[in-house]
């Protein structure tokens, strides 16, 4: 199985050393950048580690290489730092990468569906829901989703299970909606061991208000957090895009927040979807409560709009 990996900068290069590291999914996996000199450079330090992975082949090429890719990761584009997303108080946060980064695509997407018209394609680059519309839209197909908010998800289980005092992989928790500052926290469902979070806050004397700020507060602006730290978030996310990459190459089925399109809300967003061969298989409404619903209609009417934003750029 062939994956494809299109801009390798800080997210690239993480993803291909999670898809690397995580092993035996994949046997070649090309790389592709507009600068080839990184390309080439990242491909070669990468290939000098893979005796210590199983068998997989890397090299750097141009698209005509992606023929028969199985899967294609798009990372490629400006990033929040050089495209000042970075401020807190800006409630546009990653859309407003949207322009710069739709001209990108339309750069790649021809060169893109030309080369791997049957490939899965995986949206990474901000804002990853309206990108994700956008190349659905241009490759006239559904195997097309991004990878939407499984980050902000899994960021929420460790900060919930930080405040319970458990291990984050028994945290259930969903962010859906947007993958930026409209997402939605879905505390009605949250749960440990069959526990509700809310229930488990109580026997601690604390009720979701006490921690609803602060987790929401850290989580939605956990880019920037990083971003300040180290210039570029790049870790966390190239290890969701390896683990789902993987979840479509072996047809799990795996049941997990990213986003695809939804007829009903008209746009690409993340609901409960199912991640197999082909991409999202299905997608359903997690369990809501009335103001948890008000506010993904509200995160979705945001995607509409700058989905089609997205495509009058690109076009
Ligand atoms: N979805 C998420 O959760 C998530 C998380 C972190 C970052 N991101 C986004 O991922 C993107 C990449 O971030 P980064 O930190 O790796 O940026 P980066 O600047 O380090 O890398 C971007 C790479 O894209 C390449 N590129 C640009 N235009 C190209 C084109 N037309 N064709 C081929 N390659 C091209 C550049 O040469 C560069 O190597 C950004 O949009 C960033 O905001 C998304």
């Amino acid at each position: 199985m062939k994956v494809g990996v299109i801009g390798v900068g800080a997210v690239g290069s993480a993803t291909l050393l999670s898809l690397v590291e995580r092993g035996g999914m994949c046997r070649e996996v090309v790389v592709i950048d507009r600068d080839t000199a990184r390309a080439d450079g990242v491909a070669a330090d990468m290939r000098y580690a893979t005796p210590l992975s199983p068998t997989v082949d890397v090299r750097s090429g141009d698209y005509a290489d992606l023929a028969d890719a199985a899967v294609v990761v798009i990372t490629a584009g400006v990033n929040e730092k050089a495209g000042g997303a970075t401020k807190r108080s800006d409630s546009h946060g990653r859309l407003n990468l949207l322009k710069a980064n739709a001209r990108v695509y339309a750069d790649i997407l021809p060169q893109l569906i030309e080369a791997a018209p049957d490939a899965v394609l995986m949206v990474v680059t901000d804002p990853p829901d309206p990108l994700a519309d956008l190349t659905r839209h241009w490759v006239g197909h559904d195997r097309v989703f991004s990878t939407g908010t499984l980050i902000d998800s899994l960021r929420f289980r460790v900060q919930l299970a930080e405040r319970l005092r458990v291990r984050p992989r028994d945290v259930q928790a969903l962010v859906v909606g947007e993958h930026g500052t409209s997402e939605v926290f879905l505390w009605s469902s949250a749960m440990v061991g069959g526990l509700p979070v809310t229930g488990l806050l109580e026997q601690d004397g604390r009720t979701i208000e006490d921690v609803r700020a602060d987790v929401e507060n850290d989580i939605r602006f956990a880019n920037i957090t990083i971003i300040e730290g180290t210039g570029a978030s790049q870790y966390g996310i190239g290890a969701v895009s390896a683990r789902l990459v993987e979840a479509v190459l072996r047809d799990e089925r795996a049941v997990l927040p990213v986003a695809a399109y939804s007829p009903p809300y008209g746009t690409t967003l993340s609901l409960t979807s199912v991640l197999g061969a082909g991409g999202v298989q299905q997608m359903h409404r997690p369990g809501m409560t009335v103001e948890e619903e008000r506010a993904l209609d509200h995160s979705a009417a945001i995607l509409r709009d700058a989905a089609g934003q997205a495509i009058a750029l690109a076009a």
